[in-house]
């Protein structure tokens, strides 16, 4: 488990993270999102104890980083791949690690095994491909066995295989009770992978909820309807009551109905239907309903980055309704 408690780091007049206060549980994958400078890296370097939080705490199991005797142990992190000594092999880089947290060197070959790094281990990994850098870094994080893990941006740069690699190993640790903590700009993957989702604006958190309610409360769900009779599917809906937007393709779409209800309706009216589906946003849709207000915010009075005069996310109290038939 990680403890956030009103966490907050300034550069100079920059906060770029402000009062930041949540708890990322075990057992799940938690994804990590935010536009761009919102903070995300600034707080994952605060939780390894990289940067010194200008007040505010993080705590790993209880503790701060700086007391963990041998933090492998507890959290493992890939937050840059190439940090590793370029002159080194995999497994030499994996064993000075090791060997600095008083963990067997048995343990290299295992996680070498585990990120398919086996075949390669003697290879100085500066001569290592984006792929194989991330599975190295990876092996790193995983070499202490830790409850926790976290990582920026793991699928950046990676091919379909990798990506669909890493998806699941992380939900074979969250699987196994790990806490997992990640970051990725790659919504559809963070769809596909993470339960619980933290969203951070402008260093604020803006989100702290399901990857399901993020979407359900976020976006905007209706149902689409084609028929060959659409002039009179069109009148029997508004004889209904019912307020049908046309999609632009020919199709009607009606917010917040149900399949089951629209097929009912034109089932009576002996319509035909070409198609009748329900649309659910994606995350990708969520995620720019809600960051939209904070650029909004940051354009109209953001001009250092100061924090705002008053609530700025006030209206994310609102959510249910934003973007409903917008
Ligand atoms: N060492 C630093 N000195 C001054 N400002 C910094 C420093 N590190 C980060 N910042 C600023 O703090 C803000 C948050 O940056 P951070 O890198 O944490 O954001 P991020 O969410 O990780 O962004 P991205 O998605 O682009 O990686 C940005 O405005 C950034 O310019």
């Amino acid at each position: 488990m990680i403890e956030l408690d009103g966490l907050t780091k300034r550069f100079g007049h920059k906060v770029a993270v402000d009062q930041l206060s949540c708890v990322i549980k075990p057992g799940m994958v938690t994804g990590f999102l935010g536009p761009n400078g919102a903070g995300k890296s600034t707080t994952m370097r605060m939780m390894l104890g990289l940067d010194n939080p200008t007040s505010g705490s993080v705590r790993i199991d209880g503790k701060h980083y700086r007391d963990l005797a041998e933090p492998l142990k507890y959290i493992g992190a890939l937050l840059d791949a190439k940090a590793m000594h370029g002159g080194r092999s995999a497994y030499h880089n994996l064993l000075c690690l090791a060997q600095s947290n008083r963990i067997p060197e048995s343990r290299v070959a295992e996680v070498l095994d585990t990120v398919g790094l086996t075949a390669v281990a003697k290879k100085k990994s500066k001569g290592f491909s984006l792929g194989m850098g991330q599975r190295l870094g990876i092996a790193s994080a995983l070499l202490g066995d830790p409850e926790i893990l976290m990582f920026d941006e793991p699928v950046n740069g990676l091919d379909p295989e990798g990506i669909h690699w890493i998806r699941n190993l992380m939900k074979t640790l969250a699987g196994q009770g790990r806490t997992i903590f990640v970051s990725s700009h790659l919504m559809s993957e963070m769809a596909l992978t993470a339960d619980h989702l933290i969203v951070i604006g402008q260093g604020r958190l803006l989100a702290d909820t399901s990857m399901a309610d993020f979407i359900h409360e976020n976006s905007r769900s209706y149902v689409r309807l084609r028929s060959p009779q659409q002039e009179r599917l069109r009148d029997v809906l508004h004889e209904e009551g019912i307020v049908a937007a046309e999609a632009g393709d020919g199709a009607l779409e009606v917010d917040g109905a149900t399949t089951e209800d629209m097929g009912e309706l034109a089932a009576r009216h002996t319509i035909v239907l070409h198609e009748l589906s329900a649309q659910r946003a994606s995350l990708e849709e969520a995620f720019m309903q809600m960051t939209a207000g904070s650029v909004e915010y940051h354009a109209h009075s953001g001009q250092d980055g100061a924090p705002p005069p008053e609530e700025p996310w006030g209206q994310w109290g609102q959510r249910p309704g934003n973007g409903k038939g917008a």
